[in-house]
């Protein structure tokens, strides 16, 4: 009879092969392992509408055609660094999507709804792992919550664009996403890259945080290819996944520990990196800036006077910038992420975000300035 014990257990009454069915050089650090429902069972709990599914599909349609320049206007990403409070998202995204319909002519704005955090050490890994922001990690429920968050989003109109981080949860959520990005710490991951080939949205390849482009450009070209890798399907199974290569993979410039590189002649530079590097077709039309992170040293107020600064440059014509990127909330800056009773209402519990009102201003210094320059 097979005696059920835990890994790293001596348990002598154990025969040779039940040692080999229960290892005990395996698992040797996993307190526990809780398994959670297949993305199956969420995508048929929180069903995206035929609106909704057209509001992601036209979206991703507008993106690629900015990002492959057969679309003048600006991609805008917009929204939280990080979502916490379904709450504060909602009210966020009702005052965003009128936005949206009022500068559609100029701009295509995205809101950011951020789930999954990477950080630098440690700290909260957002909204997914920690929904309750209290060490619970009830991931479960933090899967839920994201995918209502987004299709409340979707159904005002608004699409949505977030960060890819573990490669397991775009089987819950990528129906719903407009725009992706791989972030500085996984530019050069090939997990990250893998994963982008298979993605069903423009995906953007952060500078790493060193401030190194190629890394980036190397993986556009790299996620443009077919890849062949170990991957879960919608019923949780493992599988071994084959992608087509995703041929709208980009460069978005965020800056590094050691300055900003949103200037013209970083953009430059950075195009003709991607040129050289054979980088997917996307990155030859021209980058996505970040103001935030290293463009401007976390700051919103510098945030924001980068924004007009890329707002005049557009107006003048300045070409290769397709699209920009802004950390914004209801409330000016940041504070300790804590449970929700304990939290100011609409500020971001990881970095400083541009309050709403200047929001509003900067957008529409933007719409004006695309409009400027496609006059
Ligand atoms: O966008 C958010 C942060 O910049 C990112 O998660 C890293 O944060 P950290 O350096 O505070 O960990
Ligand atoms: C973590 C982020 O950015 P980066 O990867 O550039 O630090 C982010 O945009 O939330």
């Amino acid at each position: 009879m097979a005696i059920l014990r835990g890994p790293g257990s001596t348990d002598e009454r154990r025969t040779l092969s039940e040692r080999a069915v229960f290892p005990e050089t395996m698992d040797i650090n996993i307190r526990q392992l809780d398994p959670i429902p297949a993305p199956r069972s969420f995508i048929n709990d929180i069903q995206l509408t035929d609106a909704q599914l057209d509001v992601v599909a036209q979206s991703r349609n507008r993106i690629r055609d900015i990002l492959h320049g057969r679309d003048s206007r600006l991609l805008v990403i917009v929204g939280p660094c990080s979502i916490h409070d379904p709450k504060a998202a909602l009210e966020y995204a009702h005052n965003l999507a009128a936005l949206r319909n009022q500068y559609e002519d100029d701009l295509e704005i995205v809101m950011r709804t951020y789930f999954e955090k990477p950080r630098t050490t440690i700290g909260w890994k957002g909204l997914i792992n920690d929904p309750d922001l209290d060490g619970t990690f009830n991931i479960r429920k933090g899967m839920f919550l994201a995918r209502k968050i987004m299709s409340d989003v979707l159904a005002l109109g608004l699409p949505v664009a977030t960060e890819w981080l573990d490669p397991i949860t775009p089987q819950y959520l990528s129906d719903a996403v407009s725009w992706g990005a791989i972030g500085a710490r996984n530019t050069e991951s090939q997990v990250h890259r893998e994963l982008a080939s298979g993605l069903s949205m423009p995906v953007g390849f952060k500078n790493a945080t060193d401030g190194s482009i190629k890394p980036a450009a190397d993986s556009c070209y790299a996620s443009s290819n077919e890849h062949h890798f170990l991957s879960i399907n919608l019923d949780g199974q493992v599988i071994a996944a084959e992608t087509k290569g995703n041929a709208d993979c980009h460069v978005v410039l965020r800056g590094s520990s050691s300055g900003p590189n949103y200037d013209e002649a970083s953009v430059q530079e950075a195009l003709a990196q991607l040129r050289a590097s054979h980088a997917g077709s996307a990155g030859e039309h021209g980058v996505v800036i970040d103001a935030a992170h290293g463009n401007c040293g976390k700051d919103e107020v510098v945030e924001a006077q980068v924004i007009e600064n890329i707002a005049q440059r557009l107006a003048a014509g300045e070409q290769g910038i397709t699209g920009i990127m802004m950390e914004s909330f209801l409330v000016a800056g940041n504070q300790k992420p804590a449970p929700l009773d304990q939290l100011t209402y609409g500020q971001s519990v990881t970095d400083r975000c541009v309050p709403w009102d200047k929001t509003a201003q900067l957008l529409e210094v933007l719409a004006r300035s695309m409009h400027q320059r496609n006059a």
